[in-house]
């Protein structure tokens, strides 16, 4: 693992959410993006050296839209940068992690990205990404 690449925040409303963070960070996203495969919409937030991804749901079926509807709104995902994502996928499976998809699909911010099962890093839901090509 190279670094934290983002903490993913659920939120319900993007726009409203949007404010919050500009207000937090002093500076607006620097980008928002539809992820339809993931049936999600982001905006991504710089603080310093790290990134902030805000999410929201972008129909009842999304992941986001069921984790609000159990936990609200929150801490959603921590994500991990990697240098090769098939090798990380190979020795997590080795190391006994449920990879939840083995095959790295298109993420957000021009990156390729697989999630682990949160009930197998401690309660917490843990992304890889990797730049995408
Ligand atoms: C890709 C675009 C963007 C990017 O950065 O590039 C993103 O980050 S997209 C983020 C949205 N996509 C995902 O989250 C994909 C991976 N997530 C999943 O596959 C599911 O959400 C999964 C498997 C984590 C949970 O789905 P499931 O249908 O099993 O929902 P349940 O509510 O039944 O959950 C089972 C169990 O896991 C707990 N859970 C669910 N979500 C989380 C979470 N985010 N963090 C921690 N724990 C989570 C849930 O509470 C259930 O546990 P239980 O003890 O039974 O309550
Ligand atoms: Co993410």
């Amino acid at each position: 693992m190279k670094k934290i690449e983002h903490l993913g925040i659920a939120v319900r409303n993007l726009e409203a959410s949007n404010k919050v963070f500009e207000k937090l960070l002093g500076v607006g996203p620097y980008k928002d993006e539809e992820v339809a495969s993931e049936g999600v919409k982001t905006s991504f937030f710089k603080a310093g050296p790290n990134k902030i991804e805000l999410l929201q749901a972008m129909d009842a079926s999304s992941p986001i839209a069921k984790f609000l509807e159990k936990r609200g709104e929150g801490l959603h995902h921590v994500a991990f940068a990697v240098a090769d994502l098939e090798a990380e996928i190979k020795r997590l499976v080795k190391e006994g992690f449920r990879v939840l998809n083995t095959t790295p699909k298109k993420g957000a911010d021009n990156k390729l990205v697989v999630f682990l099962h949160p009930k197998d890093t401690n309660g917490l839901l843990v992304e890889l990404c990797q730049e995408a090509p």
